[in-house]
């Protein structure tokens, strides 16, 4: 009978990782009956965390929003309510563009003579501009425009910050009539695009108008929209209204943990998310993401994230859609940052103040006579400079 020949041993220091950790496995005790049940008990507690309890956490959301819900209007819980409040502000909006008297005047100061008494923007050199900022929102501003204007190519190249004179946006305003005072905005999104609302650029029109004509209260129409202003004791303030409000509108993913936007359209289309730390969000990068989010598709949105810093405070930053990066302050994001907060029960319904990049807070108040419907925006606004674009 041949010998079996046995192998010499390799000693287990000389077993390489692979090998030890197959061994390890191979010659793993057999678990006793309780370590088997703690094993199962585990799994599944691991599975209900992931699956269930995810569940069991939009359960509770919802009962949460029921409970919000049930304190709010009966209307604002149906279905039909978000259709319903478009409608409404389209109507709103059509009802207010019709009350703004754009017919020849009596006296015969009729909007053309207006305007032709008004220094026109356009000289021999070029056109008139005003550099000026709302909380370091910047604009170029032309009074009395060229009515034959095209200003989308013009407003890219105006604003751009390296080869025009560089801004968040391109605003024109036009007098449209003195008594009552009306002058007619428009807003244009350093892309060009047209911004139906923007705080800051009304709130720096109404400053120029005081400069140009002496006007302390006027109305000032945007997108059809007719808003209040002020101007009195080195502050503006204008008036933003507000449209269908949804909460818990989308959920986005920051860094491994859900975050809820809220949406509110202040006259245009802001989405909210409430965070710890408003200086730990890459508000650029991630701003950009959920401004894209195919839940917002195809017109997209503001996106603002806010931080509760005390009674009656916020602290904010938005990215601007148009603009198409993070601006240094928002009042349409302002307001429907307030809107969001006081929903959800961060600021009680009184005045605000929003704390933002530029350090110059805007305050936001409900206006008295619509409450919960409109808000006055007031801040600071600054003329930097004039020119004339050649
Ligand atoms: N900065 C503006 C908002 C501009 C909105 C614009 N980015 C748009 O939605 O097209 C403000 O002070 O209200």
């Amino acid at each position: 009978m041949r010998e079996p020949r046995l192998r010499p041993r390799r000693p287990m220091a000389s077993l390489t990782q692979e090998e030890r950790n197959l061994l390890r496995i191979l010659c793993a005790p057999i678990p006793t009956l309780g370590e088997q049940i703690s094993r199962l008990a585990w799994a599944v507690e691991s599975l209900w965390q992931r699956h269930i309890g995810q569940r069991e956490l939009h359960r509770r959301l919802d009962a949460l929003r029921d409970v919000v819900q049930a304190g709010m209007p009966q209307e604002h819980s149906a279905p039909e309510y978000a259709e319903a409040g478009l409608q409404r502000l389209a109507e709103a909006t059509a009802q207010q563009a019709n009350t703004v008297d754009f017919r020849p005047r009596p006296d015969g100061g009729s909007p053309l003579r207006l305007a032709a008494m008004t220094p026109p923007c356009q000289t021999e050199v070029g056109m008139r501009f005003r550099k000026v900022h709302g909380a370091a929102n910047d604009f170029v501003l032309v009074a009395e425009p060229d009515p034959g204007q095209q200003w989308t190519g013009l407003a890219q190249a105006l604003c751009a910050r390296r080869t025009g004179i560089g801004a968040d946006g391109l605003v024109t305003s036009t007098l449209v009539s003195t008594e009552p005072a009306v002058l007619e905005v428009a807003c244009y999104n350093a892309d060009g695009s047209v911004a139906t609302m923007c705080g800051n650029a009304l709130r720096c029109a109404a400053r120029c108008a005081q400069e140009d004509f002496g006007l302390q209260e006027m109305t000032l129409v945007m997108a059809g929209v007719k808003h209040e202003a002020i101007v009195r004791d080195g502050e503006v303030r204008v008036t933003a209204e507000v449209g269908v409000v949804e909460m818990r509108r989308l959920q986005a993913v920051h860094c491994g943990r859900l975050l809820w936007f809220d949406s509110a359209y202040t006259g245009t289309d802001h989405v909210v998310a409430v965070v710890e730390d408003v200086d730990a969000i890459d508000a650029e990068a991630f701003g950009r993401l959920v401004r894209h989010h195919t839940d917002l598709a195809p017109v997209g949105a503001n996106v603002s994230f806010i931080q509760s810093v005390g009674r009656q405070e916020l602290k904010i930053r938005t990215y601007e859609r148009g603009v198409e990066a993070e601006t240094a302050s928002c009042g349409s994001g302002a307001v429907a940052a307030v809107v969001i907060a006081t929903t959800r029960g961060l600021v009680a319904p009184r005045q605000v103040t929003v704390h933002n990049r530029a350090g110059t807070p805007l305050t936001v108040h409900p206006h008295a006579e619509r409450p919960g419907k409109a808000y006055w925006i007031s801040g600071p606004v600054t003329t930097a400079y004039e020119g004339v674009w050649a």
